[in-house]
């Protein structure tokens, strides 16, 4: 099968089509991921759960697997990206959480906040190479990078008010870190999704790129700029500045679960999903 595959050199990321070069990571086996990592030790990640990369628990914990071999073979960076150029991240499996018994809600959720604790926190540096929408989850899954770089001409945002419930605390003091207080508010109240360039703009994301292959030379323009800058100085600040966000999750992971959990099992919850997914179907209906 002949597919795109992402050739990182130590001057810059190359798009290529060959798969001669890449060194496979040998600890796991992934069905919904790709992981390369270069000669210098940088991890690309690539979720390849078509059609959208909704997060399942499947998914989320691949995801939190490969963190896991990251740590412990010292990765010197990661670029989060998508197989797909329309699509980075669909966020949540709606299916998991419609109509499905809460045990199953609370894995799935769980599952996000450990992804959230060893990405948010991870000891290397993080961008997120977002080549198309990134709705709700898949906004969540940028903000915990470091560093976001978005494809022009598609839509990033927690949109969560839109499907009927509200966005975690913790997601919301993710955003407010993000992008400042006021616009948090205007954006979480109102389940906005921002196109790439009023991202920009209120800094929800830090580069725009005009194609994927634009998009992976500036994330490895970003992994570049620690080259010079001692790893143990530069992890020991970064976790100072994410801790109060990281131990409040750490320590209140059954908390949050239970009370997303409780949320989504509601009866008008239950239905502000079904009727978001028929709006979904209708708008696919109507665009053929
Ligand atoms: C600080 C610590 C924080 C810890 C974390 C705390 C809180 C986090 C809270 C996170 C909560 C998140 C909730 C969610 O993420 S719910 C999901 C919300 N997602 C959306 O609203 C996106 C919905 N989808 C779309 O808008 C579009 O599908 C699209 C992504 C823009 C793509 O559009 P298009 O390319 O036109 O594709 P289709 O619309 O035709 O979709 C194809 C196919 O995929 C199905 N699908 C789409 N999204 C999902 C999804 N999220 N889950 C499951 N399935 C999805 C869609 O139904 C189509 O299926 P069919 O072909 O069978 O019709």
């Amino acid at each position: 099968m002949s597919s795109y595959v992402y050739k990182t050199t130590r001057r810059g990321v190359l798009l290529a089509k060959t798969v001669s070069y890449q060194v496979r990571l040998c600890s796991g086996n992934f069905r919904h991921l790709e992981v390369l990592k270069d000669e210098n030790n940088v991890a690309i990640v690539t979720m390849k759960r078509a059609p959208v990369n909704s997060l399942n628990t499947e998914l989320l914990t691949e995801i939190s697997s490969v963190l896991t071999d990251l740590e412990e073979t010292k990765c010197s960076g990661m670029i989060l990206t998508s197989f797909s150029d329309k699509v980075f991240c669909s966020g949540l499996d709606i299916y998991e959480i419609f109509k499905s018994k809460p045990s199953a809600i609370g894995t799935s959720f769980s599952t996000l906040l450990e992804v959230f604790i060893k990405l948010y926190g991870s000891t290397f540096p993080t961008v997120a190479a977002i080549t198309g929408h990134a709705p709700a989850g898949g906004c969540v899954l940028g903000l915990f990078c470091e560093y976001r770089i978005m494809v022009q001409n598609f839509k990033i945002g927690l949109n969560e008010d839109q499907l009927g419930f509200n966005a975690p605390s913790p997601i919301v003091k993710l955003m407010i870190n993000t992008i400042g207080h006021r616009n948090a508010e205007l954006a979480l109240t109102s389940g906005r999704l921002f196109t790439t360039s009023q991202a920009l703009q209120v800094g929800l994301v830090d580069e725009i790129a005009k194609d994927r292959t634009e998009a992976f030379e500036k994330a490895d323009g970003f992994l570049r700029r620690f080259e010079m800058i001692p790893p143990l100085a530069r992890n020991f600040t970064k976790q100072s500045m994410r801790r109060a966000l990281l131990q409040d999750v750490t320590i209140n992971r059954e908390k949050y679960t239970e009370g997303f959990v409780s949320m989504i099992s509601l009866h008008e919850v239950q239905q502000s999903i079904a009727a978001y997914l028929d709006n979904l179907k209708n708008k696919k209906r109507n665009a053929h």
